[in-house]
């Protein structure tokens, strides 16, 4: 089946000054439009380059970056028009939160639109309550913690309703409550047909979450394809310094004459499932 692509890196090298290795190494690689895409690779593999790339905010030395299909204009107006289709979480809220309180960094991006004033508030107004932001609203952005920015600056992305969101490191210092209604508020999103990316090393949510896997090694990428694709074998994972996920490293452990021929169950509650099927028969 042919795929249609929201992003396309095609020999992508970049190198950061003074720095010994390029962080993308002719990076070819596709993000595959509507699905739930998370990109894995261990510290330094490249994710972030490869986002900040996404939304032009580096530029390819060499190989070339298209979007929808169109290759990468780096003028004025055409990087605006990229960065209203693209939007960017960065892994630190300190580099995306400007304004002093959730709802009004929330508003700013949208106040450049033209939107008047009561459609942005009813937009602010809802995606603040998805993402549990409400009672934080005037909370000085100062007096929040990390957790809580980090809602914050994906609220502000989110309010701009891109058509790509790419998020870096989106559940780092959640708490289990708060990555839940994160991940629900991206599962909406991308049920409206937002095609969403997110950066991790977290090889278990990459798992649950994901219908799309990239995996990135020393700026190349290694393997892309769905989950059962990618988590089929440890060894070329191991290689690279990833582990599988829990449920797969389960589930290859137990009796291969109970899970031949069937990839492992992508959630705690299919696998006890399965367990509950296997111990009555
Ligand atoms: N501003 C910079 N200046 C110099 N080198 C950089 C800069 N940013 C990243 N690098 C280097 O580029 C390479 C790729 O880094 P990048 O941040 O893209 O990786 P990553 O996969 O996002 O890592 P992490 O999981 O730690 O966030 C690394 O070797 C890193 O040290």
């Amino acid at each position: 089946m042919d795929m249609e692509y929201s992003l396309a890196f095609d020999g992508v090298v970049f190198h950061y000054p003074d720095t010994k290795e390029a962080a993308l190494r002719e990076l070819t690689v596709s993000i595959p439009k509507g699905r739930k895409t998370a990109v894995l690779g261990h510290n330094g593999s490249g994710k972030s380059t490869l986002f900040l790339h996404a939304v032009g905010i580096l530029r390819p030395q060499k190989g070339t970056v298209q979007q929808g299909g169109r290759t990468l204009s780096y003028a004025k107006k055409e990087l605006a028009a990229l960065r209203r289709s693209v939007g960017l979480v960065f892994q630190d809220p300190e580099q995306q939160l400007i304004l002093s309180t959730p709802l009004e960094d929330v508003s700013f991006g949208l106040r450049g639109t033209g939107m008047d004033e009561a459609a942005i508030a009813e937009r602010c107004r809802s995606v603040m309550e998805l993402l549990n932001l409400t009672e934080l609203s005037d909370k000085p952005v100062h007096q929040l913690s990390l957790g809580q920015k980090k809602r914050t600056a994906l609220a502000g992305v989110m309010a701009m309703e891109p058509e790509l969101i790419l998020l870096d490191e989106p559940t780092s210092y959640l708490d289990p409550l708060s990555e839940t209604q994160m991940l629900q508020g991206l599962d909406l999103i991308h049920e409206k047909g937002t095609t969403v990316v997110m950066a991790t090393h977290d090889m278990n949510l990459a798992y649950r979450w994901a219908d799309w896997i990239i995996v990135l090694d020393q700026g190349r990428c290694r393997a892309e394809g769905t989950p059962e694709e990618i988590f089929a074998g440890a060894e070329e994972l191991q290689a690279i310094g990833l582990g599988l996920p829990l449920l797969a490293d389960l589930w290859y452990s137990l009796p291969a004459r109970h899970t031949a021929g069937q990839p492992p169950p992508r959630t705690a509650e299919d696998f006890k499932a399965v367990l509950t099927r296997l111990l009555n028969s």
